[in-house]
């Protein structure tokens, strides 16, 4: 590859992650070092420890590797090949180097900042990419200050650029309406936009404003700094764009929030719930969406797919649909190939 001042960049996709294989000893590791993240459970280190080692992971390892076989790809996790994928797609469309890490577990961001100044040895930039459109503590964040720390230790050569959150940015926007849009031409009685949920006692933490976030109930509708961090506010702005980009009224969409772990509460409506709901208030035939995850993963293929489809169709339903997540969609790769090419994001180190 010829490199000319202007394209001395490289870029980093930056995903979640997932076991090496479906084995409860590869699993328990994958989940150990997730739930140990300070930013998924923010308990004091010990009684995270506890919790983590000594309860959640033994009982939740031998269900999760139960519920990883079932997606589980001959080519090995769906989220991972589905980045690669992405990687590759976006390759063929740039003229700088496009590398792929995880948060947890494999490939480590070190190991692709090394494998970026190795293909570009003079390289000025770095764009990492998060692969999550809304701002949480326990996604985004945690990958970004992530990468962040690994950058700052090992003293890289090269600026390190963020494309801020993009939930409500046309091009995301556009992409996920235009995913959506074939499924409306057969008849359907509501969409669901399935959001990964988290504890609202992050919601609660995050507010800027110490004042904002569930406080009231519309605190998400009513305009506050506190947003640029609000997840809650974040989902529900994207929900309404691309239904209005769609031309939905009110009664043909709704919003939930999936994948709830521990006793905490965690954002409502739950979509287990709603599942079990909609069919008893005439919803029989629903289209479901999850724009947190820009890859098909566990929580869409299983959590969704399979027993939320048996929770829905048991209640009464008469047909389910799930609509793929972005994947490599061409259009999407080429929303993400323009906004990395403008080199709009924030740079977060090396100026
Ligand atoms: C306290 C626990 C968790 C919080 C908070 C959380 C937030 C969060 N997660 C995602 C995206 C993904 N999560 C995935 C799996 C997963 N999530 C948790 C726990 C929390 N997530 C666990 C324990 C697991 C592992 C599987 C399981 O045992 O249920 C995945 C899929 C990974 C895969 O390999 O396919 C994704 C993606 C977001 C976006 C988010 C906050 C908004
Ligand atoms: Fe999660
Ligand atoms: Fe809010």
């Amino acid at each position: 590859m010829m490199q000319t001042h202007e394209n001395r960049y490289g870029v980093l996709l930056m995903n979640l992650g997932s076991p090496v294989s479906t084995a409860v000893p590869d699993v328990r590791r994958y989940l150990k070092e997730f739930l140990m993240d300070k930013r998924v459970i923010d308990y004091p280190y010990l009684l995270r420890a506890l919790l983590v080692k000594g309860i959640i992971v033994p009982f939740r390892a031998p269900k999760s590797a139960e519920a990883y076989k079932t997606i589980w790809w001959k080519e090995g996790s769906p989220l991972i090949v589905l980045t690669e994928q992405l990687q590759q797609q976006l390759q063929q469309r740039l003229p700088v180097p496009v590398e792929v890490a995880m948060r947890y577990g494999d490939p480590h961001p070190a190991a692709a900042f090394d494998r970026l100044l190795e293909r570009i040895p003079d390289i000025e930039e770095v764009i990492l990419l998060p692969l999550y459109p809304h701002y949480a503590m326990s996604s985004y964040e945690t990958a970004v200050e992530y990468a962040r720390e690994i950058y700052q230790k090992k003293k890289y050569p090269f600026r390190l650029r963020v494309i801020p959150p993009y939930y409500d940015e046309d091009w995301y926007i556009a992409a996920l309406a235009e995913s959506i849009r074939p499924f409306l031409q057969e008849p359907f009685d509501q969409l669901l936009f399935s959001y990964h949920g988290v504890p609202e006692r992050h919601i609660r933490k995050g507010d800027i404003t110490g004042s904002h976030c569930l406080q009231q109930p519309d605190c998400c509708t009513t305009s506050s700094p506190a947003h640029r961090y609000c997840y809650r506010h974040q989902v529900y702005r994207t929900t309404a764009l691309v239904a209005r980009r769609l031309q939905l009224p009110a009664d043909r969409y709704s919003l939930s929030f999936q994948s709830r772990l521990g006793r905490e509460e965690w954002l409502k409506p739950y979509t287990a719930q709603r599942l079990a709901e909609l069919p008893g208030e005439g919803v029989k035939r629903l289209l479901v969406v999850c724009p947190a995850f820009v890859s098909d993963c566990l929580e869409t293929l299983e959590e969704i797919a399979e027993q939320g489809r048996h929770i829905f169709m048991e209640a009464g339903g008469k047909s389910f649909t799930m609509i793929p997540c972005l994947n490599t969609r061409p259009e999407w790769v080429a929303a993400l190939a323009e906004q990395v090419s403008a080199k709009s994001g924030e740079i977060i180190q090396g100026e």
